[in-house]
């Protein structure tokens, strides 16, 4: 069997590393991702998986994995900031709250498909001009939902997460092996 990884995220390629695995190739899905009027997060988040993995049906033999990630404040998504003007805007926005960060990943052998989503809890700390500034100043924003990545200099603005770390960098690793797991690639047995 051959993991397609179905994501452009070099995030995701490193996650998987982790658990040892290496896809037998990577597929950037291609798809709109504005969300549909009035859409809630959660549902939002299991669409744009679910249709990335439409985007890229697997071939004979292969277990295609598609993923999103998607912060919520409310009922409100950010998305990836077009630009560092609205980067700022949406720091401000995080700042001194807690927001929801949700992945969603879809997997797909055949014709069955699998589905998980995990929701974690995540406080910004109340951010100082400077903070904003010095971590727009970075860059590692770009390319990342709500504007923010916690993995880099982005953890000194995050005292705490309820949930899962790997979830928000952009795969929950417990249920990313399980779901491989059910498509027919153990982690355990590759080694
Ligand atoms: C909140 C958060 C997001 N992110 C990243 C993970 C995802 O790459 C990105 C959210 O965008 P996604 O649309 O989930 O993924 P992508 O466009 O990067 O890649 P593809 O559609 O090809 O799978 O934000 C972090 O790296 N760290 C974080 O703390």
């Amino acid at each position: 069997m051959r993991l397609i990884l179905g994501s452009g995220s070099p995030r995701r390629l490193e996650l998987l590393a982790q658990l040892g695995l290496v896809p037998d190739a990577v597929r950037a899905p291609e798809i709109d991702e504005t969300p549909e009027r009035g859409e809630l997060p959660r549902p939002y988040c299991q669409r744009m998986a679910r249709q990335k993995l439409a985007a890229l049906p697997p071939g004979p033999g292969e277990v295609v994995l598609c993923a999103d990630t998607t912060v919520a404040l409310g009922r409100r998504i950010l998305g990836k900031p077009r630009d560092e003007k609205e980067a700022a805007a949406f720091l401000h926005a995080l700042s001194g709250r807690r927001h929801k960060v949700i992945t969603a990943i879809a997997a797909g052998c055949g014709t069955q498909r699998w589905e998980r989503d995990v929701v974690t809890t995540v406080m910004m700390k109340r951010l100082s001009d400077d903070e904003v500034n010095g971590y727009l100043a970075t860059e590692d924003w770009r390319g990342k939902a709500g504007a923010y990545g916690i993995q880099g200099p982005a953890g000194a603005l995050i005292p705490w997460i309820r949930g899962s770390f790997s979830a928000v960098v952009g795969l929950p690793l417990a249920e990313t092996a399980h779901v491989l797991a059910a498509a027919g690639l153990p982690v355990w047995r590759r080694a």
